[in-house]
This record gives structure tokens, sequence and C-alpha cells, in this order.
């Protein structure tokens, strides 16, 4: 529990009162204001955070419960002890059934008060907690963990670990799919905050009303479909970290809001005019160029400035197929493998949707996959296809002498056009030969004939390129081609 002092509002209609019991609690320790009226106390509570207010009930004008009830109204965060000389019982079920936290009657020891005032401020933070415990377990995610070999992996992780404890601003940037939230959860987990909350919203995931109720929080009745009070993202998160994913798609509108609660941590609930203070370390993550749209007038200059303190830039898969290998490897249940011609294919593959698209390979492949090894037959249609062309290009690249940096577009028309040419297999004149034995001594001398390249060897036999696959890896094991 928070051992520092309890920030109170004292508020009584008695002058005397007022100042005696603040004087004490100052001398406690404790931040005291006060009001000697209900009307003075809003225009307080509506200017500041307190964790306990002290009410008396008997009061000219607003009386307490009043006063109560429109801390309720205005969703005031605040613990609310009442303390009258005149309690009854009605008043004090009243009391409690609205919220109060306790209820005292005068006289009682100031002592004893200070004592309540305690219990109060740790219901309080109890709440708070409770609130950031929720949304921690509905999370329920598994550690993160960065699979790769890659140089670009390692110099990944150096920069995670140096800027993890500085507790600034932290945007990442790369494609979807690239393991931009996997680095934000790495970042918090080596920092001073890993045991406080991390709260995430994806930005492009919601409408933009929404967006703003989510990050900062709404009273009811602010609009429609409010019921009830709500503390934004920035209140759970208080403590802790914010991961506001596609910050990019952050509407224009909302973008000095953000800006506000990262200069100086204060922020308003939609419909409420009391301000509220946080602190919270913010990581954001894009995958558009900011910068670009700073350019375009869709991102506010000063919020990107403000954003981009320290910015990680994570390389798309294609940039670093080292590492597909083992993320294969890692994302594959235990017992499983590929073979090898699967393998050379996922390997070669340019990976639009990065990571997450491997992920949904794997998986995909392994409800479809007859026994524990994957093959060509379990691949989604666009790798097959794809890994077809690139293969066909890079064939055509070599074979025409063009160098990668030349345009795709044409290479491919070259191949389009392209005549294998190969000498004529001569004639196997055992007619006793097995029949297998005879395919496999003509497709490897074609294969030989060709220089070992597979996708012209296919394409000369008439066959697919898998079905040679297949073959080879047959001739190799010395297994019947049957149902090749
Ligand atoms: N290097 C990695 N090691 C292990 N898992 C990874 C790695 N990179 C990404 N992943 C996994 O890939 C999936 C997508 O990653 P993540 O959600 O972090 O990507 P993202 O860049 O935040 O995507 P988006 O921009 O679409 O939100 C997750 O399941 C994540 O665990």
């Amino acid at each position: 529990m928070d051992s520092s002092g309890i920030k109170l509002l004292l508020v009584d209609d008695e002058d005397d009162y007022r100042r005696s019991c603040g004087k004490f609690m100052e001398r406690l320790g404790h931040t005291v204001r006060s009001a000697a009226s209900g009307a003075e106390a809003v225009t307080i509570l509506n200017r500041e955070d307190f964790d306990v207010a002290v009410f008396d009930i008997d009061m000219p004008g607003m009386n307490g419960l009043e006063l109560m009830q429109r801390v309720q109204e205005d969703g005031m965060d605040v613990e609310v002890v009442f303390l009258t000389g005149k309690g009854t019982i009605e008043t004090c079920v009243q009391a409690m059934q609205m919220g109060a936290s306790d209820f005292l009657t005068k006289p009682c020891s100031l002592m004893d008060l200070e004592h309540r005032l305690q219990l109060a401020r740790q219901r309080r933070l109890l709440k708070k907690e409770n609130q950031q415990l929720k949304n921690l377990v509905t999370r329920n995610r598994p550690a993160p963990k960065l699979v790769g070999k890659s140089a670009a992996v390692a110099e990944l992780s150096r920069m995670i670990s140096k800027v993890a404890p500085t507790k600034k601003t932290v945007l990442i940037e790369g494609e979807s799919g690239t393991g931009k939230e996997v680095v934000a959860q790495l970042i918090q987990q080596q920092s001073d905050l890993a045991e406080r909350p991390f709260v995430t919203i994806n930005c492009a995931a919601l409408p933009e009303q929404l967006v703003e109720s989510e990050l900062f929080g709404h009273l009811k009745g602010s609009f429609t479909g409010a019921t009830s009070d709500k503390p934004g993202l920035f209140e759970v998160a208080d403590g802790g970290t914010l991961f506001i994913d596609e910050v990019g798609e952050l509407p224009l509108a909302l973008q000095p809001k953000l800006l506000r609660v990262l200069e100086d941590g204060s922020l308003r609930r939609i419909g409420c005019h009391r301000e509220r203070k946080v602190k919270v370390r913010l990581i954001a993550a894009t995958n558009r160029d900011l910068v670009e749209e700073v350019k375009a007038g869709r991102f506010r200059e000063d919020l990107f400035y403000r954003i981009n303190v320290l910015a990680i830039s994570l390389p798309p898969l294609r940039e670093r197929c080292g590492d597909i290998e083992c993320l294969l490897e890692h994302f594959l249940p235990r017992g499983w493998s590929l073979d090898a011609e699967t393998m050379t294919v996922l390997k070669a593959y340019h990976w639009p949707g990065n990571v997450r698209q491997l992920i949904n390979v794997v998986e995909r492949a392994t409800i479809l996959a007859d026994h524990q090894t994957i093959t060509m037959d379990d691949l989604p249609r666009e790798i097959v296809h794809a890994t077809d062309h690139e293969d066909t290009i890079a064939e055509a690249t070599s074979s025409n002498g063009l160098s990668n940096a030349e345009p795709i577009q044409d290479s491919v028309d070259l191949v389009s056009e392209e005549i294998v040419s190969v000498t004529p297999v001569p004639a196997i004149g055992d007619c006793h030969l097995p029949l297998d034995e005879l395919i496999k001594r003509h497709v490897t001398e074609v294969l030989e004939q060709l220089g070992g390249n597979k996708a012209k060897t296919a394409r000369q036999l008439g066959i697919h390129r898998r079905k040679l696959y297949r073959m080879l890896e047959r001739f190799e094991a010395n297994a019947p081609l049957e149902d090749c």
C-alpha cells in the first residue's frame, strides 16, 4: 500500500472544525484543501484530484448527500467519508447506498478520523488495482519472445534493452505482423514498470468516437450508449504502460488530447470538465510512415516529435529470411516437421503479412496435413503459386543476365517467351528395366543436362515442379514412385 500522504478535501460549514481538523491532518503529512459549502467543493473537485473527501451532511445550500449525488453524476473518482453531528440510521444507510466509503458521527477523535481516512484511501487504491488487474487478466497474454537469429533481431534485442529502462516514449515502426506488439511487451517487461499494468489499444480497430472514449473515458450520458461512467485506458494504465497500436490512425481531432496527456499527464473524460492527472509510459506503434502522414496533414507535427523520442524500426520478414526457419520451427507443434521442399519454398516466399502470416500458414498446414510432416500440399495456393512465379523470375533473370534491380515485369515477359532447349535423352535400350528405374534414369539425365535446374527440368518433362520434387525425394530414399 501507498505510504505517502493522503490528498484530502474537507467540506464543512464550521470554520473552526475545518481549521483544526485541517491542521491536524497536515501535521500527519497529508495534503489538505477545504471548502465551506457544497458549491465550493464542486468547484474544487472539478479542478483537482483527491484521494478522499470528508463531507459534513448538514450544510446550508447543497447538503452533504446532495454533494455526494453530484460526485456520482460527474464521475468524480474520490472516496467519500461522511462526518456529521446529527447522524441518524436513515441518513447513514442512504449515504452508504450512494457509495460512501464510511460514515462517522461527531464528536469523533481526529486520530480515529485519520485511521478511517487511511482505510478509505486504501479502498480507492484497491479499486484502481482491481481495475488494472482485470485488464491484465482478460488479456491473458503469453510471455513475449522474439524468435530469430538474424543480425536484425540481435540489434532489435539490443535496442529493447537500451530503451526499456528509460521510461521515455517509444515509437515502433514496421509493417503489419512484424512483431511491434511483441517488442512493446518486451520493453515493458524489461522496464521498472514490469509489475505495473500493460494496457493496449489499437486505434485502427475502433470507430473515432470509441477511440476517444476508450482512451480518455466518459461520463454517464455524455453520448448515446454511455450508460455508466467509464475510466479511459490512460486511467487504467496509470502508473504503468499504455501501448497505442496504429497510432497513425488516431483521428486528427483527438491528437491534441493525446499531446496534452503526453505533455503534462492531464486528461478529461468525455462530458467531464474535471481534469485528471495520470502518469503513464507510452509506447506507440505504426505501420504508416508518420513523416509522410505529417506532410499530408493527417498527423500533427508537434505530436510526432513528442512520440518520436526513441524510435525502433522492425524490418519485414522478407529482409531477414534467415529467421524464417527458426520461426517455422518455433511455431510448429512438438513432433511436427516440414519436408525439405516445403521448407525451401517457405524460405523463398516474400511473406507480405510477415510473422503473423507465417503463424497462420503453420496453423493451417497442421490442420490439413495427413501426418506430422507438412508438405507442399498443405500450403495455401498463393504461396505455391508465388513461389513458382518467383522461381521463374529468378531463372529468367539469371539466364538472361539481368540484375535483380531490373523491372520484374520485363523478366516475366522474357520467361513466357523462353524455349527450353535440351539435347534429346538417348533411348534406354534395356527393356527389362523396371518402370521406376527407367523414369529415374530419364529424370536424372534431364536434370543433369539442365544444370540441376529443377523448374526447367519439370517444364521439360511436362510435369509440375512439386511432382518432380517428390520424385527426387523417392529416388533418394530408393522408395517406389507409386502415387508420387
Ligand atoms: N520475432 C518474433 N518472434 C516470435 N513471434 C513473433 C515475432 N514477430 C511477430 N511474432 C508474432 O507474430 C504475431 C504478430 O505480431 P504482432 O502483433 O506483434 O505484430 P504487429 O507488428 O504489432 O502487427 P500489427 O501492426 O498488425 O498490429 C504475433 O502472434 C506475435 O507473437
